[in-house]
Parts: C-alpha cells; structure tokens; sequence
C-alpha cells in the first residue's frame, strides 16, 4: 500500500474538482491532445486541467508517455523531427500551439528539469543568472538579488553562499539538481516542468528535493514526471495516471492511491504490473 503524506490529505471541501476549475484556477488545459511519433500515436486524445500553484504528478509504467506529454507542455518535443501534435495546450486561454507563439517566451513561463543535472560548465553564480543574462539582464545588483533569491528557494544558498564564483561542476549530484531548479526559477517561470527530478540521485539528496517541491509550489506550478510511486504520493496533489499513451485515471492523490476507480490503476499501484 502506499501511504500518501498527511499533508496533503485534506478534507473534502478543500478539494479541487478537477473537472471544473475555474479559469482561475487552472494554470493548464490540455484539450483533445494527441502525439504521433511519425506512425505510432503516443498520447491519446488527452484532456486534463492542471491546477496553479499545486504539485501535478503524472506516473505510470515506462513507455507510457509520461515524459512525452511533459515535454508537450513546453514544446520540447518541437525538437523532434518525425513527432506531429494536435489538440490544445491553453496556458492563460491560449493555445500554446498557435502559430504565432514565441517558443523562446513560452519557455520562459514554463521551466524544465531534467533527470539529469545538467549545469553549464561555469561558476555557480553565472549558472543561476544565466537565463537573466540571455533576457539581457547585465545589472550587477539586480542579478545579485536574482541570484541569492532563486538559491534560497531551491534550499541551496547556506551551501554554496561562500562560493558562487567556484566552478558549478564541483557541486554534488543533488546539489547540482537544486542549482538546475536554481537557474529555472531565477527568470520566474510560472509552472516548473521536473522530469524524474531525483532519479539519478541519492536517497538523502532525493528527500531534500522532495521537501523543496513542497515549498516550489508556493511561487510556482509544478509538474513532475516520476517512476515512483511514493513519491508521487509524498510530493503531489493530484495525479495522472497514464497507460499505453492514455490517460487513465486523473484526480487527488490521496483519492488516485487509497480508493482508485479504474481497475487499471488499482492494479498499477498495487503492483500488478509496472
Ligand atoms: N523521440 C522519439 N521518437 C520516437 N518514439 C519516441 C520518442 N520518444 C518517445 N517515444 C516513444 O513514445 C512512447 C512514450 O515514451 P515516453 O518517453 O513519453 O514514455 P515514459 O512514460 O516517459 O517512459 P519512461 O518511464 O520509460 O521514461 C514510447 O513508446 C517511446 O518509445
């Protein structure tokens, strides 16, 4: 059994219906979503609200689509030559897909994390203020206060505050994945995009990311893609689980691990298949 964070099981009232947000209230709507790469279609007609300023988890067993409906959600999968999308991503009531949308702009709303911690081979200082500085920032003060900002959110800063200007490359693995969460929130996106976040990581460093999430969605919306399930529980308000590129079952997390109404997804999360 999984057990869910106590946290997040909150009473009745205070949850959302995830099949009537308010304008307000959705950060995303996916509508009719589908992905072809090239013959073979990997997501099926998705449509799925994604509340602001909450913890959205989408698991299910590999190859599923997980990462692929992810990446959609910043136009990653642009970079894929033999990969064709139709249906609607709304982000502010506008379809991300339209064809006057600046994807340099939508990426700077919507941030991604990947498995991997990848930092730029320079100092720690000019990892975290890179996105400023390619937006034109060159303000010493301004990237000053950018900078110990966004590594205080990531709970980096009493770290590393005595040595930003050391190489990034000399920083731990975990420390390393807060630094890449460090340079995505530094420009303010509006929603965090993490991709296994903790995969490669420690058991110690994949806690404190995941305590850090926790405080991420105070500013940000987050979305993460994640093999495991119990973090999908300790770390998520709601879940989408997903199978053979469709969407399943979508609703609370509490809900999706204690009483799912799908038999594929109660057969999913108690081990039957993964
Ligand atoms: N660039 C690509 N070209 C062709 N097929 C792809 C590409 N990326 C993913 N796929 C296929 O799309 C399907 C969904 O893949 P995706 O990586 O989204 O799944 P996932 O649920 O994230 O899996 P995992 O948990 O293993 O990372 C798989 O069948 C995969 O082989």
């Amino acid at each position: 059994m999984i057990s869910v964070n106590p946290d997040l099981i909150s009473n009745e009232q205070d949850k959302l219906d995830l099949n009537n947000l308010s304008d307000e209230q959705k950060a995303l709507d996916i509508k009719n979503l589908n992905l072809y790469y090239g013959e073979k279609q990997a997501l099926q007609n998705i449509s799925m609200a994604i509340p602001k300023g909450q913890v959205t988890a989408f698991i299910g067993p590999s190859g599923c689509g997980k990462s692929t409906l992810l990446r959609c959600i910043n136009r990653m999968n642009d970079l894929v030559d033999i990969c064709r999308i139709d249906g609607e991503i709304n982000l502010h009531g506008e379809n991300i897909y339209n064809k006057h949308v600046d994807v340099a702009m939508l990426r700077r709303k919507v941030g991604m994390v990947f498995q991997r911690p990848n930092p730029f081979p320079k100092t720690i200082y000019e990892n975290v203020v890179y996105g400023l500085r390619i937006m034109g920032e060159n303000n010493r003060r301004v990237l000053d206060e950018a900078c110990e900002r966004s590594l205080r959110s990531a709970a980096l800063w009493n770290e590393v505050k005595d040595r930003l200007h050391d190489s990034a490359l000399g920083l731990s693995g975990g420390q390393q994945q807060r630094l890449v969460i460090a340079r995505a929130i530094a420009i303010q996106p509006e929603v965090l995009l993490l991709d296994e976040p903790t995969s490669a990581l420690d058991p110690i460093s994949t806690l404190t990311i995941e305590e850090l999430i926790n405080d991420l969605k105070k500013q940000f919306t987050v979305v993460i893609v994640t093999h495991n399930m119990q973090q999908a529980a300790r770390v998520s308000d709601q879940t989408a689980f997903m199978y053979m590129g469709d969407l399943i079952e979508y609703s609370d997390t509490n809900t999706l691990f204690t009483t799912p109404s799908k038999k594929k997804t109660e057969d999913y999360i108690t081990g039957r298949y993964g």
